[in-house]
């Protein structure tokens, strides 16, 4: 492929290199936009799946969209590398950057890896395409890389093109994102990504082109205040119990300022994944080695914060429960690290499970898609297969996700299933009216443990 923009030349092919959550939902939306795509992953299990039109994850819409485009060839799955460099010209590394063991920092082997691997494969000129979310700097460390190992005769370019999809609704999001931003483009290959990106560009879709720290800098910000989002209304949850205020109703005030938007202000549980609180530690990291510290403190409180929420869930089951949990039978509702997902990644819930489970408590869990990504990681635990079976002979209920199926359950059925009355709503999703006065006593964060009606009032002197 030229990098020279040439209305002549036919569309460009594509790879997707990884194709787990990012990279199999870039590939089917990237073929759903018109272009020939090979995904590749090491994973054999993986492509044979995605080969045969099978997601091997839970995410709504993606088995339909995959389908539709392996069924017409459009879009075929490989081990084999050197087999994808051969068929495409644009080259996007979607691999992942989990946390390094024993640190903050990201591990950016696996993308090192995979650039090294397609550069050294390729047989015509490429343009490789960064996706995944990476410490800034990476992406020029990774240039050098790029020219050193390539072939004699072959010319490529490595831009950082980071994606903003969310879990549950990563169909929507990457075939409608918000932004595209693309960084450390040439005149070409900013033409090439408009020639990607045409569909969603020609809706209006903001397209902002940058230096390369700056691509890589916006993904990490947005998940940075995404998360500050979080800790900052489960601080101020934690004001509004010794106070006797509701910190939804509160959220709900705040939000019709659209200044500040009523998104990620749930107050609860608080965040966790294979993406917030891995990017909030990478950058922690990074603005460290970089001398910029006001990000490193205010990251720390940020991840404090949150963590301390899984904590203050466990404190609620053990006032709940008299002091103890040994021995107890606990009805956990909720796996995954939020609904519309089977990723337990840094789950809080199952985080929550599995301490209480070490406190000697009889724990049963059960999620309506997250159960065996759950078994895997956690197999000591007991698994139900419905809500019922959950709550059964339960002496407290703990609702960790907020599964539509939870926020609907009927409290008065479930009542007459449980040994106890009293469930714990970490996500504040029931109807607590509701579930109070079916006869259950509702424990939260960011509520008074008691209806608030029942509280003395404040009378400043
Ligand atoms: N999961 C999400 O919602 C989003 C993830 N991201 C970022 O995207 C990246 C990937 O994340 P996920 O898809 O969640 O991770 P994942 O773990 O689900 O997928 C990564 C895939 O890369 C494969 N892989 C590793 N080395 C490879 C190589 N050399 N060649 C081919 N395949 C290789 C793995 O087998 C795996 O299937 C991360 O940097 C993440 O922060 C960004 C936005 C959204
Ligand atoms: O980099 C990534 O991988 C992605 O990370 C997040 O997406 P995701 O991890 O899918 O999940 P979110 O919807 O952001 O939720 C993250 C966590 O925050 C929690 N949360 C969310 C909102 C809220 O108000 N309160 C709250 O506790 C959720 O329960 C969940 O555990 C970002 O929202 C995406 O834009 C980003 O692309």
């Amino acid at each position: 492929m030229s990098m020279a923009k040439n209305t002549d030349t036919p569309a460009p092919r594509i790879s997707v290199i990884g194709t787990g959550y990012l990279g199999a939902t870039h590939a089917a939306a990237m073929a759903e936009m018109g272009f020939e795509v090979i995904g590749v992953d090491t994973d054999p299990a993986k492509v044979a799946a995605l080969a045969i039109g099978e997601v091997p994850f839970f995410e709504p819409g993606l088995p339909e969209l995959l389908r539709k485009h392996v069924s017409t060839g459009r879009l075929r799955f490989t081990t084999d590398l050197a087999e994808a460099t051969a068929l495409s010209d644009v080259h996007f590394i979607c691999v992942g950057t989990p946390q390094q063991r024993g640190s903050n920092a990201a591990n950016t082997s696996y993308v090192e890896a995979a650039t090294v691997e397609v550069v050294r494969n390729l047989t015509h000129d490429g343009l490789i395409v960064g996706k995944s979310t990476v410490p800034v700097g990476t992406a020029g460390r990774l240039r050098v890389a790029v020219q050193s190992n390539l072939p004699s005769g072959i010319h490529a370019e490595l831009i950082w093109n980071p994606e903003f999809l969310r879990e549950g609704k990563a169909v929507a999001d990457t075939l409608t994102p918000d932004r595209i931003v693309i960084g450390g483009t040439s005149a070409a290959s900013e033409a090439i990504m408009r020639e990607v990106y045409a569909v969603p560009i020609a809706t209006g879709t903001p397209v902002i082109v940058c230096d390369l720290p700056t691509a890589e800098l916006v993904k990490v910000s947005a998940n940075a205040f995404l998360a500050t989002k979080i800790s900052f209304i489960n601080a101020i949850a934690e004001v509004c119990e010794a106070a006797g205020a509701n910190v939804t109703v509160l959220a709900d005030a705040l939000g019709h300022d659209i200044r500040i938007g009523r998104q990620f202000l749930n107050a609860g549980l608080g965040f966790g994944g294979g993406c917030l609180p891995k990017d909030i530690r990478a950058l922690m990291h990074r603005s460290g080695e970089l001398g910029a510290h006001s990000a490193v403190s205010l990251m720390q409180q940020v991840d404090e914060i949150n963590m301390a929420q899984r904590q203050r869930v466990i404190d609620l089951t053990l006032e709940a429960l008299g002091g103890s949990v040994l021995n107890r039978r606990i009805g956990i509702l909720g796996a995954a690290f939020k609904p519309d997902t089977d990723d337990v990644r840094d789950s809080p819930a199952l985080n929550v499970a599995a301490a209480l489970h070490l406190r000697g408590a009889q724990v049963i869990v059960f999620d309506p898609e997250a159960g065996t990504t759950a078994k895997k990681i956690f197999p000591t635990l007991g698994y139900a297969d419905s809500t019922d079976e959950a709550v059964t002979n339960a002496d407290v209920v703990l609702v960790l996700t907020e599964w539509p199926e939870f926020v609907s359950a009927d409290p008065v059925r479930l009542l007459g299933l449980a040994q106890g009355a009293s469930v714990i709503d970490a996500r504040n999703c029931i109807d607590r009216a509701a579930w109070e006065q079916a006869g259950w006593t509702v424990r939260s964060l960011g509520r008074s443990a008691q209806p608030t009606a029942g509280r003395p009032v404040f009378v400043p002197a």
